[in-house]
């Protein structure tokens, strides 16, 4: 397994993020759904990406790499009637093809690696049936689903995953009928679905909301088109968190009117007491005494362990509340991320739901072993976290930023930060 060494170092400069992970597999997805050509741009490799890809070209869409950009063509999209998706180590990828793969009433085996298969479906299972779709599972993957999907009402909790809800309003607008979209309750992790509909929009689809979840209409056709992808607002928090514990870093190519709920970092960043300063190169978050903050993370789960990590050199208690859906994700987050923190001096205490950290964290003199949990954002936070400390730490299964961002260590050296890469495997 890859072992990093981070020592410790404030992280100071600008930096671009990658583009928006989220974006980019609603854009691939969208645009492979759309009968002709499209060109997705800026295109950045990762695991998660290569899954959506496959997963499209397995259902027929040609899809290539050229240039930073991605062509995709969805002429011969739902040719093949049969197939195998693997989706890697990523949910959102299977969450959103289940129901796309389903509108041609095709035979797919959808499989997985890492924590996937045992990350929940059982909001599927529930409804899928009910709208003429076999699913055969011992409980998570392998899942073989068989059966043409039938439009009708479509009936789901909100707040177990919103990819959930993003497959539905995907693949549903290809159905002969309208349906329908009903939450049993709240929705969480609002800003993905805002995201979905925004893409959607883009390439011609409509949906609309409704009290109690959406209406769509059915019928409808995917626009092909060219696709910008955006900045990653989940990526950039790691960096703007780095510039406001010791520093001073500016995210550079964001736009501050993203969909994406985790632009929520610079806010909340600032309610830490870091300096923020938004300006026409970016947005910049720089070093001054932090403070406690009570965060509700129920829209911005994959904040959570930067922000942890963040909560470690503040003054006072941070509370991180509704956050139980944490505990579904790559790894157990609520734990891993306490676990890594605590071997770093912190005091945190582990909720069903959330976090209280008592900061500031105490100073060690060994440089601990970190476990990396085989969880991306994981690695990234107790690498942002272990740079601020008196002697930094060594962390195992630091390969896991594969999953959504490759080049980390490497703008992590672009901004001055000080790493051996032992081994990344
Ligand atoms: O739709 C998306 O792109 C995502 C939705 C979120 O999942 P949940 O809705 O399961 O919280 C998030 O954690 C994930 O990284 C990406
Ligand atoms: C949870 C994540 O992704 P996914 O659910 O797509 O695996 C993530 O990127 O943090």
């Amino acid at each position: 397994m890859g072992t990093v060494r981070i020592r410790a170092g404030k992280l100071v400069g600008g930096v671009t993020p990658p583009p928006s992970k989220s974006a980019a597999h609603r854009g691939i997805i969208c645009a492979a759904l759309a009968k002709g050509a499209g060109r997705i741009t800026p295109f950045a490799e990762s695991d998660d990406m290569r899954a959506t890809i496959g997963a499209m070209r397995a259902l027929g869409a040609s899809i290539r790499a050229e240039d930073g950009a991605l062509l995709v063509n969805g002429t011969d999209t739902f040719r093949n009637v049969s197939g195998t998706i693997d989706c890697l180590e990523s949910g959102s990828t299977l969450r959103f093809l289940i129901p796309i793969a389903a509108v041609c009433g095709a035979d797919f085996t959808f499989e997985g690696h890492g924590r996937l298969p045992k990350r929940p479906i059982g909001p599927y299972l529930d409804c899928l049936p009910k709208a003429g779709v076999t699913c055969l599972t011992e409980g998570g993957l392998p899942l073989s689903i068989r059966g043409a999907l039938r439009p009708g009402t479509f009936t789901l909790p909100g707040n177990i995953s919103s990819q959930f809800i993003t497959g539905l309003l995907l693949a549903l607008p290809l159905l002969d009928g309208d349906s329908r979209i009903r939450l049993t309750t709240p929705l969480e992790s609002v800003g993905y679905i805002d995201l979905t509909l925004d893409v959607l929009h883009a390439f011609g689809i409509e949906i609309r909301q409704t009290a109690d979840g959406y209406d769509v209409p059915g019928k409808q056709r995917y626009t092909p088109r060219d696709f910008t992808v955006e900045g990653d607002w989940s990526q950039a928090a790691f960096w703007l968190a780095a510039g406001a514990l010791g520093g001073s870093v500016t995210v550079r190519g964001m736009r501050t009117d993203s969909k994406q709920g985790d632009k929520a970092i610079v806010d909340l960043l600032e309610q830490f007491g870091a300096r923020i300063t938004r300006g026409p190169d970016g947005v910049t978050a720089a070093v001054a005494p932090l403070h406690g903050i009570a965060i509700d993370a129920a829209q911005i789960p994959d904040l959570v362990p930067i922000l942890a990590a963040t909560a470690c050199f503040a003054s006072g208690t941070t509370t991180i509340q509704n956050a139980a859906r944490l505990r579904i994700k790559e790894s157990d987050r609520l734990h891993t991320i306490a676990v890594g923190l605590t071997a770093l001096g912190a005091r945190i205490e582990e909720l069903p739901d959330g976090l209280v950290i008592r900061g500031p964290l105490s100073s060690i003199t060994e440089p601990p072993v970190l476990d990396g949990a085989g969880d991306h954002r994981i690695v990234m936070a107790l690498s942002v976290a272990a740079a601020h400390t008196v002697c930094g730490a060594k962390i195992s299964g630091a390969e896991a930023i594969r999953k959504s961002y490759p080049a980390f260590f490497a703008d992590f050296h672009t901004l001055g930060g000080n790493t051996d890469v032992i081994d990344l495997g």
